[in-house]
């Protein structure tokens, strides 16, 4: 539940009422001036699932990377800083869309082993403003924003570029939170006949394949990477690797890479010899150039924006052949759009209620 009721709010503007004095000389009034000090409301992880779903969000994540590549949304490459003594970063992630009337930053840590501290790896919060007015409208829950928005993100990459064969393997190498989050949107896409999801401990793997659905969504348990990969028709990266852990050699011709993981310059998740066989698409070119680890080191070329591929139509083999690769590559960073369209859409969904 929000902490306080939508209507404290002034209906028109979405802004917060301003109190005079005689306004606290009721009960009834001094119970609204508690409310609206109280500041915008905050839109919980148990609420957001309430009010968006899955298609909900790969829908308006879709439009906003058509949007972004199209010029209409300003947003400067994320800053990220270094909490070195700690080996973690903080990142600030802005943006305005005009066509989607949305303006939001995102403020998010990411820490590599935050799970002997009990807390998760990635953390954030969205502030959502009116852009009308600049004013703060609501705060949510960034962690399920992050997780739901990068998944629909992938969805949307694999709308475009699915393999025409039905009954597909899927392999998920990683078992964390976003391995769950794109078990759901994937789903959403094509329907497989295997999930193989592969980590480095077997509890923590079995534990993920049951919560993806376990049988019942034919999910399985992969201890060895190779062989989760070997004769996969899509393979989505999604582990804190620093280095590379999946070899283009092991792929089959035809495989559609959703690469998600490897967000800073120096980490890696994806070898050479995949990169440079693949035909790169990126969610943004400026982030890649900046943020991207296995396109930089392998100094790949990239190909397109998926947004310019949600533009332009679906890129199958035939064009992957034509410029001499083997394989589909969408290489995911995270845009500040995503989470801006996807804040936009809760927040208005949460003011209908
Ligand atoms: N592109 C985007 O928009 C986003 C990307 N990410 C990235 O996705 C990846 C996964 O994020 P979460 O699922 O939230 O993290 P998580 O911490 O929940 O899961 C990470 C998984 O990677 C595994 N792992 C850790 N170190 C590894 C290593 N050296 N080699 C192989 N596996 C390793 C862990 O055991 C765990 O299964 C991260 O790299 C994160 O930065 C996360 C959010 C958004
Ligand atoms: O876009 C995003 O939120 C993130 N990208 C990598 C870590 C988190």
């Amino acid at each position: 539940m929000a902490p306080f009721p939508c209507s404290a709010r002034n209906s028109l503007n979405g802004s917060w009422p301003r109190l005079q004095a005689h306004d606290l000389s009721h009960t009834s009034n001094l119970h609204s001036f508690v409310m609206a000090s109280a500041g915008p409301p905050y839109i919980s992880a148990g609420k957001i699932r309430e009010l968006v779903s899955m298609l909900d969000v790969i829908n308006v994540v879709e439009k906003g990377l058509a949007d972004f590549s199209n010029g209409k949304v300003v947003q400067p490459v994320r800053s990220f800083l270094n909490t070195t003594e700690h080996g973690g970063f903080l990142g600030v992630m802005p943006a305005y869309c005009y066509s989607s009337n949305c303006l939001a930053t995102k403020v998010l840590t990411l820490y590599t082993d935050n799970e002997s501290k009990g807390v998760p790896n990635i953390q954030a919060i969205v502030v959502q403003m009116d852009p009308s007015t600049g004013s703060v409208i609501a705060l949510l829950d960034g962690v399920t924003i992050t997780n739901m928005r990068t998944a629909a993100a992938s969805a949307v990459a694999l709308k475009y570029t699915k393999p025409p064969q039905s009954d597909l393997t899927l392999c998920i190498v990683g078992s964390g939170v976003q391995a769950r989050a794109h078990a759901e949107a994937l789903r959403e896409i094509c329907s497989y006949k295997e999930i193989r999801v592969w980590g480095r401990n077997l509890e923590r793997i079995q534990k993920c394949v049951a919560d993806i659905g376990g049988d019942a969504v034919n999910a399985k348990p992969y201890q060895d990477l190779r062989t989760a990969c070997e004769g996969a028709d899509i393979i989505v990266t999604v582990s804190m690797a620093k280095e590379p852990i999946v070899k283009g050699e092991w792929l089959k011709e035809g495989t559609v890479i959703l690469s998600v993981g490897a967000c800073l310059p120096d980490w890696r998740e994806l070898d050479d010899e995949l990169m440079n066989n693949s035909l790169v698409i990126v969610d943004s070119r400026a982030g890649a150039m900046k943020e991207a680890g296995d396109i930089l080191l392998s100094k790949c070329d990239i190909y397109a924006e998926v947004g310019e591929v949600v533009a332009k139509g679906p890129v199958n083999m035939e064009t992957a052949r034509s410029h001499g690769k083997k394989f589909i590559l969408f290489k995911s960073l995270g845009l500040a759009i995503e989470d801006a369209v996807t804040g936009q859409l809760i927040y208005e969904k949460f003011n209908q209620k």
